[in-house]
């Protein structure tokens, strides 16, 4: 027997619904790595393969069944980076809907860790200061841009950061 959702007709070989499909999180733990010398924040670009390749993010990835947030990135920082992290401070929870993905953003400071940088999926790192240099960056970041600026009372302006702006400066 056909599955259909309470609510939902069919016409023809479109399926109608009155009830929209509730789009699911996806729980990603992302880490802003800061230098204690300087201040300078750890920015990576997103390896080959995966949606946005060569876009700039902070390092980070998708919990697994039954992770904490923590233990999440201190194992994609391991899986990524080749470092552990010694310390991972909870900071804010933000929301980003992408057409590949609703994203839930669980962001924690990290100011210690053990081991040497690795970059173990091909992608590039940098130390960057505010505003970031590097360019396009994913704008589910955005929300952290700014409240990192506003903390170090520097301005923020999303639009330095985007794919276009990125392009035309080529
Ligand atoms: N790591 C990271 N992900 C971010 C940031 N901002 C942001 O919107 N995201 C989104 O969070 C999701 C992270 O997924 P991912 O593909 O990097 O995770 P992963 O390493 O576990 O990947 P995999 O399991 O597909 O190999 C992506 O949809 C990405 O667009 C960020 O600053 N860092």
């Amino acid at each position: 027997m056909e599955a259909r959702r309470p609510g939902a007709a069919v016409r023809g070989n479109t399926v109608v619904t009155d009830t929209p499909a509730v789009r699911t999180h996806t729980e990603v733990a992302v880490g802003v790595l800061i230098r204690e010398s300087d201040g300078a924040l750890l920015i990576t670009s997103r390896p080959v393969g995966k949606p946005r390749a060569g876009w700039w993010e902070f390092p980070g990835g998708k919990l697994e069944a039954g992770e904490t947030v923590e233990q999440a990135l201190r194992r994609e920082l391991q899986e990524e980076l080749g470092i552990t992290i010694t310390n991972c401070i909870p900071w804010k929870v933000t929301e980003h809907d992408y057409s590949h993905a609703l994203v839930r953003l669980h962001w924690c400071k990290v100011t210690q860790w053990d081991g040497v940088f690795e970059m173990r999926e091909g992608q590039q790192m940098a130390w960057q200061q505010l505003p970031l240099t590097v360019r396009p960056v994913l704008e589910g970041s955005y929300p952290v841009l700014a409240w990192l600026s506003a903390e170090r009372g520097l301005p923020f302006d999303g639009a330095l950061y985007a794919q276009d702006a990125a392009a035309a400066e080529k």
